[in-house]
């Protein structure tokens, strides 16, 4: 997997610019307003020697200095734990502040290379100003200026040259992949930004911009999850027919990358012919799903409304039957943190392995309790289990007849494995294999 270089820095110090000039892109985002670019934006660059992802890690609302300071502590410890090299970006214009001072001690400590680079150095009369950094005592301070690309290319061969030569980081097991699915206004953008904690004032892209695809990560107790394409989903103003046909592919195409799926359903509307494609696309693909009901605020409910709605979702959607429900307002938050609750409760299902004896041991006993159905007239004999993968949990059951396990056995199974090992919110496969007999 390609290395991982981080962007840390206090709000606008200008990590954005830095990062779209890296990428080559112009985005809408760039702002003067603080904290504006409010994701961590990961995005691949291969303009250099050696190609990396490039973090973002910019976005945050600076409510006090210290809500500001500790945001920046985990911003920074995020990344330090992420990347393999950091670029610290401070402000030339505004001077040193006492946030820099302290993440600078902090990063000190990282065994990792961390360049501390002054931005907004536009010229070399401004060169002097920079002067106060130097009391960091750092080292090697670069100067640039993002905006005029000042510099940046200096520096990018030194960052380049600091990268280890392969890395895994991206591959880690730990990294939950969630795509949030759904027909266009069930309010997934507005779940997004209630999962990424803040509310966010969106951009209007301009006409004819290109679409970005852009993950966001971030972190929810102590764990780290990638929101895959956030910027499609916040992507506004997409009225027009042939933009509505996109979201539909969009939305098979995070699915593809997904650990879990978010299925957004519209509590107004109820489940729509859109949902059980997408749902059944991603159950296909051996997604773990949670429904995601929105905007249950706008219903007036008396005892049975939720048990109608969640008779709903069993009946159109029997294969998902363990898939959890539930029901949230993002326009409130009323909820939200159960929707990260039961990510964290699914993804340890999803990526859980039990040992073989255990497997065994409930295997021959659910085998014991109720025979398989004869086929073709013969009896159908089991010999072994044992767990091939994960995401989801795979197993592979060995027995006589392959082609012979009946549908509805192989349901009965799964649902023993279910019971016994806690797989209550997970999707399960089973493989039936052929054992050579020996005689
Ligand atoms: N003069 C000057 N201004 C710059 C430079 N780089 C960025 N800026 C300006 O600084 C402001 C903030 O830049 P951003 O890139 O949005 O900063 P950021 O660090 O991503 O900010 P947050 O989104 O708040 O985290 C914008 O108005 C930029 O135009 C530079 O090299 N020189
Ligand atoms: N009452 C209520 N309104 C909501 C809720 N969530 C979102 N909305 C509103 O529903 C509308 C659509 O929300 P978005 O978040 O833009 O929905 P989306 O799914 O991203 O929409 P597209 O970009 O069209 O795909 C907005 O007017 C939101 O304010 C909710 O929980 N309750």
């Amino acid at each position: 997997m390609m290395p991982l270089v981080a962007i840390v820095g206090r709000p606008n110090v200008g990590k954005s610019t830095l990062f779209n000039r890296l990428v080559g892109r112009r985005k809408a985002i760039v702002d003067d307003m603080p904290g504006v670019t409010r994701d961590r934006n990961y995005e691949t660059v291969t303009r250099f020697e050696t190609p990396f992802i490039l973090i973002d890690t910019g976005g945050f609302e600076p409510v006090s200095e210290d809500r500001l300071l500790q945001q920046m502590r985990e911003q920074s410890q995020l990344a330090m734990e992420e990347a393999d090299v950091i670029i610290f970006l401070m402000d030339g214009r505004a001077g040193l502040t006492p946030s820099d001072v302290e993440v600078v001690e902090m990063l000190r400590r990282v065994k990792k290379p961390v360049f501390f680079v002054v931005n907004k150095v536009d010229g070399e009369k401004l060169e002097n100003e920079a002067a106060d950094f130097y009391t960091l005592g750092v080292g090697t301070l670069h100067t640039i200026s993002a905006e005029h690309n000042r510099g940046v290319i200096d520096l990018m061969e030194e960052v380049v040259a600091a990268l280890p030569k392969s890395s895994t980081r991206l591959d880690d097991e730990d990294i939950t992949r969630i795509a949030v699915v759904g027909r266009p206004n069930v309010g997934k953008s507005s779940l997004v930004n209630r999962l990424l904690g803040f509310e966010r004032v969106v951009a209007n892209p301009t006409p004819g911009t290109t679409r970005d695809s852009v993950d966001t990560l971030f972190a929810c107790n102590k764990k780290r999850y990638l929101l895959i394409d956030t910027a499609g989903i916040r992507r506004k103003g997409k009225t027009t027919q042939k933009l509505e046909k996109y979201s539909v592919v969009d939305s098979l195409r995070s699915i593809e990358r997904a650990d879990v799926v978010l299925i957004v359903i519209n509590a107004e509307e109820g489940v729509t012919e859109q949902d059980e494609r997408i749902a059944g696309y991603a159950f296909e693909a051996g997604k773990a799903c949670i429904f995601v009901v929105n905007k249950w605020d706008t219903l007036a409910k008396d005892n049975s409304t939720l048990g109608k709605f969640v008779d709903q979702i069993k009946t159109e959607f029997k294969y998902l039957s363990f898939a959890p429900i539930v029901f949230v307002s993002a326009k409130s938050g009323q909820r939200i943190n159960r929707v990260m609750e039961e990510v964290e409760r699914v993804m340890a299902q999803y990526s859980k392995r039990v040992s073989t004896s255990d497997l065994n041991r409930v295997f021959s006993e659910a085998v014991e309790k109720h025979h398989a159905p004869l086929s073709h007239g013969r009896r159908v004999k089991f010999y072994f289990a044992t767990q091939v993968g994960t995401k989801p949990p795979t197993f592979v059951l060995f027995t006589n007849q392959p082609e012979g396990v009946h549908f509805s056995y192989e349901r009965y199974l799964m649902n023993k494995f279910r019971e016994a090992f806690d797989f209550t919110g997970s999707p399960l496969k089973i493989i039936f294999r052929g054992r050579e007999r020996r005689e």
